[in-house]
């Protein structure tokens, strides 16, 4: 794939998620991080969210709920690169039943090249990192360089495009 470079901007847009036995965790975390936190966007799923604003002074702007689409529109906002860093504590113990919307996050997470962390230590090893406060170029994929090979790809390949119109 093509890939292209883009640049974080010194305020970081990040992006927290907690699954519900996760949420004291991340929580305190965010309590506990609050300074750092505070010169940065954040974003963060609907229950998640409201309870950050419930009990720290961040400005979080609060998504629709995980599991009926908040997963989902996080996952758009990484891939339009609106989203710099993924901190989401996910349950390693119980089972979601949104859980293709989870692995759907985690993927595009993954995909757009962004930081994740999943619990509080990588979540302080990151937010600690001298990279945090920089500006900071990452690779990405080139979508339009990717819709225009595939496009001729599939031309290529027997697409009869006559049959298209
Ligand atoms: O379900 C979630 C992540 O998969 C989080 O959503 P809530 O913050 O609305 O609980």
């Amino acid at each position: 794939m093509q890939l292209t470079t883009r640049t974080m901007p010194q305020k970081k847009r990040i992006a927290l998620v907690a699954h519900d036995p996760c949420k004291p965790d991340l929580l305190n975390w965010a309590i506990d991080n609050q300074t750092a936190l505070e010169g940065h966007t954040i974003y963060a799923t609907g229950t998640t969210g409201n309870l950050l604003l419930a009990h720290t002074r961040l400005p979080v702007l609060a998504l629709m709920s995980g599991s009926i689409g908040g997963d989902q529109q996080l996952g758009y906002l990484i891939a339009s690169g609106q989203i710099d860093v993924l901190v989401f504590f996910w349950d390693p113990l119980s089972a979601v039943p949104h859980h293709s919307d989870v692995k759907a996050l985690m993927r595009l997470a993954t995909a757009w090249n962004i930081p994740i962390a999943s619990n509080a230590c990588s979540a302080n090893f990151l937010i600690h990192s001298s990279l945090f406060e920089q500006t900071f170029d990452i690779t990405v994929p080139d979508g339009d360089a990717f819709l225009s090979s595939r496009v001729s790809h599939v031309t290529q390949n027997g697409v009869h495009t006559q049959h298209l119109l």
